[in-house]
């Protein structure tokens, strides 16, 4: 089986959660993607569902395949979030904003009474930190604040390439009008501390480390689809 079919067998399964009448979050990526066609389906039978999308992207989707739509305005509590992710771990935490969309991901599965994280195995780790973390920023000040990056992520041991992400030569900008930073810090031993040393910085709006927010993980391999879990 070939990365998109484990992506839409992990979607299938996530749609198990799915149930008339909810408020959904929905997410930004491939896998979500897929998400999105195979509730589209659900939907065109009758289904009845409102979502709120996570990026742009995911509500031009959204709107194409004629899913309902909201926003977080109108519709401020969810049932449910449905989203991919670069990484989780045992513990259920996530690195997230391959795709761009970290900032708006993480406000709508805060909001959300339970996140279902989609992904096939080999988003599996034992400890985040191989996918480079990307970090949301306001584009005023950006060197000062890749400095204060760099020095809180000293100040734990960590240390790599901070790279602004590009996108065709441009510089990456995220739906709310930021840049992104990926920081190649390797294994990150004490995500909490990195979380907490970032959210103290003037510049960042907000990093792809998800804790404690995924409820469950449904994780598609080459021998099913397994559930997921956190241990605490
Ligand atoms: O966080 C994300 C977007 O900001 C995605 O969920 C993450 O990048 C996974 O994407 P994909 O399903 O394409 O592998």
């Amino acid at each position: 089986m070939d990365a998109k079919a484990l992506k839409i067998e992990a979607a299938r399964a996530a749609l198990g959660y799915v149930e008339s009448g909810m408020r959904l979050g929905i997410g930004t990526g491939s896998t979500a993607e897929e998400f999105v066609r195979l509730l589209a389906e659900k939907v065109a039978a009758g289904m009845k569902v409102i979502g709120v999308p996570t990026s742009e992207r995911t509500a031009a989707l959204c709107r194409e395949l004629s899913v309902p739509l909201s926003t977080l305005d109108e519709t401020p509590e969810l049932d449910l979030t449905i989203d991919g992710a670069d990484e989780i771990d045992p513990a259920l935490s996530l690195v997230k904003g391959g795709g761009g969309a970290l900032l708006r991901e993480k406000i709508v599965a805060a909001a959300s009474a339970r996140m279902v994280v989609i992904a096939d195995q080999t988003k599996l780790v034992d400890a985040l930190g191989r996918f480079p973390l990307p970090i949301e920023v306001n584009p005023f000040g950006l060197k000062a604040t890749e400095i204060a990056i760099a020095k809180a992520a000293a100040k734990l041991g960590l240390s790599g390439p901070l790279v602004l992400r590009k996108t065709g030569g441009e510089t990456f900008v995220t739906d709310g009008g930021h840049f992104i930073i990926d920081a190649s810090f390797g294994r990150i031993p004490d995500t909490r501390a990195l979380s907490d040393a970032l959210h103290a910085i003037p510049g960042v709006v907000e990093h792809g480390l998800f804790l404690g927010l995924a409820t469950v993980a449904v994780i598609a391999g080459t021998d099913g689809v397994k559930t997921v879990h956190p241990t605490r």
